[in-house]
């Protein structure tokens, strides 16, 4: 008995490579489900580890978070070239705003997160087994996009306690994620917030990831990903009048260093 499992093992092991090889279907199920796995497990793992030290829900526990996921990058080659992280040394809170591809941008957030900084996330993820508990004990901020209202509740407790925190706030406008090597239309939320608590907005872009993931060309291999963090844009002295105007502006700047950065032609 155990002589046969250990031969089907073997058997596995061997073709494995040559089934990656042969079909891509096989190669981006595999990496993708590893990464799933390596999300869950380490959830598991990092979740004590947060509670021992730092005792419970604390922005203090995305240290941990970002050492734990900065090494996700080298199961997968994957390189990050960063510029502009300068750029993230104002006074006080603020908040970022960057383009989302893929849920690949955990490893993307994890290498640039700033210290004292949450992210504000689908209230879905909650209940993702370790990794809700893990991003729950991070301090991650959950909305539920199905309701407008209640969102915007949650966005007005944020503008109003981001100071007293000393927190920096990171949201992904587009609302979902978008791996067409464009950006989807700005929600205005983290517009209203910035003008709200009167603190700069931070962009911050990551090229396309199309070059090497694409889930519906079961394309998932390794690759450089560009990292930008572009100049804060003040909101001082901005109204809700001025939310649209400024949630444009961030679009446009973004937009243009998108597309720099992925090699794409501007319109
Ligand atoms: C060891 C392993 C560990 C691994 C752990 C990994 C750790 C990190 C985890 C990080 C998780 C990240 C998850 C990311 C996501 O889940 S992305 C999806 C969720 N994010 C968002 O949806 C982005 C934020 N969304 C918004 O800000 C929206 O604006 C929202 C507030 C939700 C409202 O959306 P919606 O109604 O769809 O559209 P609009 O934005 O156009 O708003 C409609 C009108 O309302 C006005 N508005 C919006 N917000 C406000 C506000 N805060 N105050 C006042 N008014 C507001 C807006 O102006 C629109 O009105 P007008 O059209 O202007 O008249
Ligand atoms: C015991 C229960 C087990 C439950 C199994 C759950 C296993 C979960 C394992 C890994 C989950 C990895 C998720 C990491 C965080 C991903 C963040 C992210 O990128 O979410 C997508 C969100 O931005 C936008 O969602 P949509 O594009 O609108 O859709």
């Amino acid at each position: 008995m155990e002589l046969g499992w250990l031969l089907w093992g073997a058997a596995v092991l061997l073709l494995l490579p040559v089934l990656m090889e042969l079909s891509p279907a096989v190669n981006f199920a595999l990496r993708i489900g590893f990464y799933y796995l390596l999300f869950f497990v380490c959830s598991a793992l990092t979740a004590p580890v947060c509670l021992l030290v730092n005792g419970g829900r604390t922005v203090k526990n995305m240290r941990i978070i970002k050492t734990v996921v900065k090494t996700f990058k080298y199961f997968f080659g994957l390189r990050f070239e960063v510029k502009g992280l300068e750029n993230f040394e104002v006074e006080g809170p603020a908040i970022i705003v960057s383009n989302h591809q893929s849920i690949l941008d955990m490893m993307g957030l994890m290498e640039v997160l700033p210290d004292n900084c949450v992210q504000v996330g689908k209230k879905e993820l909650m209940y993702a087994g370790t990794v809700g508990l893990i991003i729950y004990l991070g301090g991650v901020i959950f909305i539920n996009r199905k309701s407008t209202s209640s969102a915007k509740m949650v966005m007005a407790e944020v503008a109003k306690t981001m100071a007293t925190d000393n927190v920096k706030v990171w949201v992904y406008p587009e609302g979902t994620r978008n791996c067409t090597g464009d950006l989807l239309p700005f929600k205005k939320g983290a517009f209203h917030v910035a003008v709200q608590a009167q603190v700069p907005v931070i962009p911050v872009v990551y090229s396309s990831f199309t070059t090497f993931y694409n889930p519906k060309k079961n394309l998932f291999t390794s690759g450089k990903i560009k990292v930008e963090v572009l100049p804060p844009i003040e909101t001082k002295g901005l109204t809700s009048d001025d939310v649209s105007e400024l949630t444009d502006r961030c679009y446009r700047t973004m937009r243009a260093t998108l597309f720099r950065l992925s090699g794409r032609p501007g319109e």
